[in-house]
């Protein structure tokens, strides 16, 4: 049996910054992210709105705004002891390794969906599109077994419209579709948002229940901590563009190194306890105008942990433990999360 440490490296992310160009001048949205992806990991990027989760997850597929410029550093991807280089590939390349190696759920992929053709001609046009060689018969198979897995009504879906499924089938349908290639790594950003709470928990419930069957890692941007407690290996928060801390999820949501990630977290209460519901909007103030960025800690003005130091220079991300990393001068003063609030 292949252990956790004996992994292999699926994704890495070297030192990424990513900029808009905007009227008012660059906006900073990803500054010097590392981060990796090891096989059959579920890594999870929480954070508030705007720290740059969705452009960092863009960015891995060059699927980026017009407006984006990459100003440093690189994205491989290892496949058959190869690396690829997914930052310096032409459009052409890298439009093989979407779907086939990465595929993506964004946040209004329900629209993916065209309004007049079958859900059955998406799976056989995203097959098609990448040229295997399978016949319409085995692409229907293949999608009635993922439909199935979904425990979706796999003959009605396939048959139907989007309009004539529900959010939450369609969602369904649409993860269905995100493994129809196999692909390597499936990017989920906010899958259940739209979603009630019960459709959420099923969609979840699945995923898990999917995640165990085939191997593949899950790259999850979600507002909602518990969605990223109970999934995901690997927890990275995301904070003015950067990673502020990244380790595993039980050091994140019990011995939280970042202010940043303890506050989240306690503006959940009952995370790790059964009733899993809040939002982050409870930690007072708002992120910093990523166009004018100053020299220091971009937390500190909202941070009861900060010293002089946090105002004069912006920390660089250092090891705290094994496989735990945090941006902070005074890591060493965040608390531990109390287990029985
Ligand atoms: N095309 C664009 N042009 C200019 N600025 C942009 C563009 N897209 C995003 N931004 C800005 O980049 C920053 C990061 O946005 P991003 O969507 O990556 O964050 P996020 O953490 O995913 O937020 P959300 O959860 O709301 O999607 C934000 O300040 C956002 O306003």
């Amino acid at each position: 049996m292949m252990t956790k440490a004996m992994k292999k490296e699926l994704l890495k992310i070297n030192d990424l910054s990513i900029a808009y160009n905007t009227p008012r001048g660059k906006l900073h949205a990803v500054r010097n992210v590392n981060l990796t992806v090891h096989e059959n990991e579920v890594v999870a990027l929480i954070g508030e709105s705007g720290c740059g989760k969705t452009t960092l997850c863009l960015s891995i597929v060059q699927l980026d705004e017009d407006n984006a410029q990459l100003l440093n550093g690189e994205i491989n991807y290892y496949k058959d002891g190869e690396v690829k280089i997914l930052t310096q590939m032409s459009e052409r390349d890298i439009k093989i390794i979407r779907w086939q190696e990465i595929a993506l759920m964004f946040q209004a992929s329900q629209s993916v969906f065209n309004p007049v053709i079958k859900i059955k001609e998406h799976f056989i046009d995203t097959v098609k599109a990448h040229d295997n060689g399978y016949s319409r018969k085995a692409i229907i198979d293949k999608s009635k077994n993922l439909l199935s897995k979904m425990q979706l009504d796999a003959d009605r879906v396939l048959n139907s419209y989007a309009h004539e499924l529900s959010g939450g089938m369609k969602q369904r349908a649409l993860i269905a579709l995100s493994f129809i290639l196999d692909p390597k790594i499936v990017i989920f950003d906010e899958p259940t948002t739209a979603l009630d709470v019960l459709t959420q928990r099923k969609i979840i419930d699945l995923l898990r229940l999917i995640k165990e069957e085939y191997n593949f890692s899950i790259i999850i941007i979600t507002h909602d901590l518990a969605i990223a407690a109970e999934l995901a290996d690997k927890v990275a928060t995301m904070y003015a563009g950067q990673i502020v801390e990244n380790g595993k999820t039980e050091d994140i949501f019990y011995s939280p190194s970042h202010p940043y990630s303890y506050g989240l977290i306690n503006a959940v209460p009952k995370l790790i306890s059964d009733k899993c519901e809040g939002d982050l909007s409870s930690i007072p103030g708002s992120p910093p105008d990523l166009i004018d960025i100053e020299n220091k800690c971009q937390f500190s003005p909202r941070c009861n942990f900060a010293t002089e130091e946090c105002f004069r220079d912006e920390p660089t991300i250092i090891k705290v433990g094994e496989s735990h990393f945090v941006a902070c001068y005074n890591y060493k003063n965040v608390p531990p999360i109390r287990r029985d609030n």
